[in-house]
């Protein structure tokens, strides 16, 4: 049976507040190191409208890597499939989230897959509008309705942080330019990636996207299809495959479910068919993932049986 009550979050989130001591919190953006270390935050939103959480539940953080996924369902709707996977693999990397290794070794020059920082670049690259300042509004127009919450935005200084700071994406960037999968201003395109990566929800925020997913797109109050069902569906296995970046393999046998982190220390987890999952644990492990939402999340699949597998 899964979770029935916040005190059963409770204990779990207690338990593995044991581990936060052993990771770090990021430190390459610079914003991002004067998060408090010992947060960690936990919430379930199942599709009859329950939601139990614990911890820190009312703080704050940025999506960072849990934004690509949003941003490559948003590019195929904008796109089709055929469009966005001309210009971004499916196959994992085995690889740091930000490396430039297999850019350069891949034949014909595309990111192996968009969950990766080169992919995450070609995808936002893709989303449609106007201006740099439109396909932002249009993603976190999209994202509020994700979350139903219309107050959803962005933290500007660590937006600046990272856009000041990004040098590693930039090469990304540029490398991709130079073949032809990104065509627009690298500039521009930074700006609207860190701000992308910028917006800000807490842990329950997180859980409601999540179990959109979870229900193939739905959002399950309303009955909207915001997302179509086939674009749900390859979030999820992107998810699975690649979603923590160099650990999924890990992840994927010690927790079986589709979930992406960020280096800000969110994971959002989709069980499919019955619930969302939200966290928030900044001290990350060495792969950048949360390293108390990690031994969260195995623990929660060991107790309500989640695995898929
Ligand atoms: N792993 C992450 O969360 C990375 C996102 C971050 N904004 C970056 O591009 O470096």
């Amino acid at each position: 049976m899964l979770c029935q009550s916040n005190d059963e979050l409770q204990l779990l989130v207690n338990q593995a507040r044991e581990v936060i001591e052993d990771g770090n919190v990021a430190d390459y953006i610079p914003a991002l190191a004067k998060a408090e270390q010992n947060k960690l935050s936990v919430a379930l939103f199942y599709p009859d409208g329950r939601l139990y959480s614990a911890g820190d539940t009312s703080e704050n953080f940025t999506l960072q890597s849990i934004s690509k996924v949003l941003a490559l369902a948003l590019a195929l709707i904008d796109h089709g499939e055929e469009y966005v996977f001309q210009r971004v693999g499916k196959e994992p990397t085995g690889d740091p989230f930000n490396s430039i290794a297999k850019l350069e070794t891949n034949k014909p020059s595309k990111p192996l897959n968009p969950m990766i920082n080169a992919g995450a670049l070609a995808v936002t690259h893709m989303i449609k509008g106007e201006s740099v300042g439109h396909r932002f509004e249009r993603l976190l127009e999209f994202i509020r309705c994700l979350s139903s919450n219309e107050t959803i935005s962005y933290n500007e200084e660590i937006a600046k942080s990272e856009y000041d700071t990004a040098d590693l994406n930039r090469a990304l960037a540029f490398f991709m330019k130079q073949h032809d999968v990104i065509t627009e201003n690298i500039e521009g395109l930074m700006d609207l990636y860190t701000k992308q990566c910028a917006i800000e929800m807490n842990c329950n925020d997180l859980a409601r996207i999540g179990c959109v997913l979870a229900m193939d797109g739905r959002n399950p109050e309303t009955d909207e299809q915001i997302i179509p069902v086939d674009v749900a569906r390859i979030c999820k296995t992107f998810m699975v495959t690649c979603g923590m970046y160099n650990a999924s393999g890990e992840f994927a046998i010690n927790v079986g479910i589709p979930a992406k982190s960020g280096v800000a220390g969110g994971i959002m987890g989709s069980i499919p068919k019955k619930c969302g999952i939200g966290i928030f644990g900044p001290s990350l492990d060495d792969k950048g993932n949360s390293i108390a939402g990690i031994r969260l999340l195995e623990m929660m699949s060991r107790q309500y049986s989640l695995s898929m597998f």
